[in-house]
């Protein structure tokens, strides 16, 4: 290890987006390896309205592994975090910067130590997929700090023993975990269906409705559900292969009214399935079933689904719109069953990519929230309940890449001269 007295820091940083499964992942067959009882499929979001940013960074001068994740140290004791550390440095290459005077060989990453700062730009642990971006991202930039020379998909394979989810953040588009049948699990991981170009129409707007992290962690509550639910059994067996099919299917056609059954068929049966695990889970809230009447009851009043829904483990609903336009109606309806407390801000009450999108659905002030009508399909219903304050706020976004690497040095986490957080 050339250099060593020198005391250099060497550091990466990237940043990685979430994704949100249409067919949902929910069940292992095997803990430790993480391996699933069914395929799935999911979307991946925008990175520039929900991702992670982490450094990583090693150096002669670091006397152990640590990390800080949003600000804080945390424990890198944590059996997954372990495992992915492991594999990843098992794969190390050999690493040379002449101008700093670094020469690191693959054996050295044995003996070296890392720091990690990562940052979510969203809720963590609230059901947005903190822990799929953030054990992506940490795989990816590590993979490229230490030079290791697998593809994506078998990075997808390590991200996976980190969070099962994150295998999937690896790439942008759409993206497919495939479940495998090696004991070791070699076979599961995530491979691209179609890149995020191929179906650009699509609008995603989430309504976060509770940013509180959630009573039942998705690795208990699916445990929970393998040892005590038959329902997943005859899902994992049946129902699921047969979706995956299909969505593949509607996914290649552009087919959005398949597209929107099926993925509003599979939350609604994995919430199913929490339902009937022993103790039942309930990860919807009284807000994530007004939003599912909503959407049901526009869909059926147009005669062809204008946008899907889906919910992961909480109460916040992301929906996908089939275009521009629709995402507009829908926020409309969203809006006036949902509409902010009278001290809130239309800025922070819709953020994203939003500015078109509200200037479809023609509100430009919080007086153009309360002036909007009642839903032309809700006509039978008047007055209109109003549910203030019951969305924290909406993210208004769209399909995204997979992960990037930062190289502005001004973006990363870690001081470059101290490899501690900035
Ligand atoms: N940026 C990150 N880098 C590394 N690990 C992270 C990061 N963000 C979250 N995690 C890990 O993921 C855990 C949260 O995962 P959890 O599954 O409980 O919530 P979630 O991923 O936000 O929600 P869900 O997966 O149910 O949609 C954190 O406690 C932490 O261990
Ligand atoms: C409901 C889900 O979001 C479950 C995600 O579970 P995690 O990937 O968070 O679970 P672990 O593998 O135990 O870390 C559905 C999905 O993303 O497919």
């Amino acid at each position: 290890m050339a250099g060593e007295s020198e005391k250099w820091v060497l550091m990466v940083t990237a940043q990685t987006p979430t994704n949100i499964a249409v067919i949902k992942y929910w069940g292992k067959r095997d803990e430790t390896l993480i391996l699933p009882v069914n395929d799935s499929i999911s979307v991946t979001l925008d990175p520039e309205h929900l991702c992670t940013t982490t450094t990583v960074a090693v150096s002669p001068s670091f006397d152990r592994d640590r990390m800080w994740l949003n600000g804080k140290e945390i424990s890198l004791s944590g059996g997954r975090y372990q495992n992915c550390l492991k594999e990843i440095r098992s794969r190390g290459g050999n690493v040379e910067d002449e101008k700093k005077g670094i020469k690191i060989a693959k054996e050295d990453w044995q003996k070296l130590h890392l720091h990690i700062a990562s940052y979510n730009n969203f809720p963590t642990a609230a059901g947005l997929a903190s822990s799929a971006a953030g054990f992506a991202c940490l795989v990816f930039s590590l993979a490229k700090l230490m030079n290791v020379n697998e593809d994506q998909s078998k990075l997808s394979a390590i991200a996976r023993q980190g969070s099962g989810s994150a295998c999937r953040s690896l790439y942008g588009g759409f993206v497919k975990w495939i479940m495998g049948k090696d004991e070791k699990g070699s076979d599961s991981l995530a491979v691209q269906l179609a890149d995020e170009k191929h179906w650009d129409d699509l609008v995603i707007v989430i309504a976060v409705v509770s940013s509180q992290q959630k009573e039942t962690s998705s690795t208990t509550g699916m445990r929970d559900t393998v040892e005590t639910s038959l329902l997943l059994q005859h899902r994992a067996k049946e129902v699921v292969p047969k979706r995956i099919l299909q969505m593949e299917e509607a996914i290649k056609n552009r087919d959005f009214a398949s597209f929107a059954q099926l993925t509003c068929a599979d939350s609604n049966q994995f919430h199913a399935v929490c339902l009937d695990t022993s103790p039942p889970i309930f990860y919807m809230n009284a807000t994530s079933h007004r939003i599912i009447s909503l959407v049901e009851k526009w869909n059926r009043s147009e005669g062809t689904p204008q946008v899907a829904y889906t919910f992961d483990a909480g109460p916040n609903a992301v929906m996908i719109a089939r275009n521009r336009k629709t995402a507009g109606l829908l926020l409309q309806r969203l809006l006036f069953y949902f509409p902010p407390n009278s001290d809130a801000d239309l800025n922070s009450f819709v953020v994203g990519d939003k500015s078109i999108i509200l200037q479809d659905a023609g509100i430009e002030g919080l007086k153009d929230i309360e002036a909007l009508p009642p839903p032309a399909e809700n006509k039978d219903n008047i007055p209109s309940q109003k549910y203030r304050g019951d969305v924290s706020y909406f993210i208004c976004t769209r399909l995204g890449r997979g992960p990037v690497l930062l190289l502005d040095e001004s973006k990363a986490l870690l001081n470059l001269e101290t490899g501690l957080p900035k």
